[in-house]
């Protein structure tokens, strides 16, 4: 569960990338996290990880506020980045291992996992070769697997969907639906509207920082006519699709 309440982010003094954001997370749900380029997500995702601290507001992740004990509230989630291009000099099984020994996993816990989810993502012949031989795709998918070596009960992806091969996006969706079954919450960044459509429960749109909706699709479709399809009722809340 994240809960975020009232939270503000500036760049200088003239950029407001997020304006009083007030929306939630709920366990057991897929939240796909939606809106054009520049709108605010990634800054977002920042502060929900700790990476960039609002200028007001308050983040919690379990009730844990990620500000006040960033430590105890890491310990928490997983976290995909946009950027996969991360620890190129470790081979894929040394980044793995390191990701376990920082969570503590035990050893039979994290071989179980290495060997089944490298399986599921078919990189399992790969696992011996620097990050830096790898395709972005197969970059990508080393990450996921770090992120969820520890069984967190939140996953935060930021656009996950990007550069991985149709089998792997499969698989990956497929691991987001067994996430959010377990009781867990998956939260992951978006504009591709039909991935959205597709994968969540609820979702999030946001416009030049501000939340313009939270629900549910069907929620969010009953607002406007009919025939309207998602992607006309996507570009009159967001504008035209651009923020920069
Ligand atoms: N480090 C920064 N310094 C100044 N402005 C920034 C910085 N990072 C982001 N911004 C601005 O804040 C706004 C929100 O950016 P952000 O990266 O959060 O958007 P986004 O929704 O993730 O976009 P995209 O889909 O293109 O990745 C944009 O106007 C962006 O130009």
């Amino acid at each position: 569960m994240i809960e975020i309440n009232h939270v503000t982010k500036r760049y200088g003094k003239e950029k407001t990338a997020v304006a009083d954001a007030v929306w939630n997370v709920p366990d057991g749900k897929i939240t796909g996290f939606i809106g054009p380029n520049g709108a605010g997500k990634t800054t977002t995702l920042k502060m929900i990880t700790g990476v960039l601290k609002p200028d007001s507001g308050a983040i919690l992740i379990n009730n844990i506020d990620i500000v006040k004990s960033p430590l105890k509230a890491k310990e928490q989630f997983g976290y995909v980045s946009d950027t996969p291009d991360n620890f190129l000099r470790l081979k894929g099984i040394e980044y793995l291992n390191f990701m376990a020994d920082i969570y503590n996993v035990p050893s039979d816990k994290r071989n179980e996992f290495i060997d089944a989810y490298s399986k599921r993502f078919g990189i399992e012949q790969s696992l011996g070769d620097k990050i830096l031989s790898y395709s972005h795709g197969m970059r990508q998918k080393i990450m996921i697997m770090g992120a969820l070596i520890h069984s967190p009960s939140v996953w935060i992806l930021d656009e996950p969907m990007t550069g991985l091969d149709p089998q792997a996006s499969y698989e990956l969706k497929q691991m987001m639906k067994e996430h959010a079954a377990s009781g867990k919450s998956v939260l992951f960044s978006t504009h591709v509207l039909e991935v959205a459509e597709k994968l969540c429960d609820n979702v999030v749109i946001i416009r030049k920082g501000e939340i313009k909706f939270m629900g549910t699709l069907d929620e969010l479709k009953l607002q406007y006519p009919k025939d309207m399809g998602l992607e006309m009722i996507f570009l009159e809340l967001t504008g035209d699709g651009k923020d920069n």
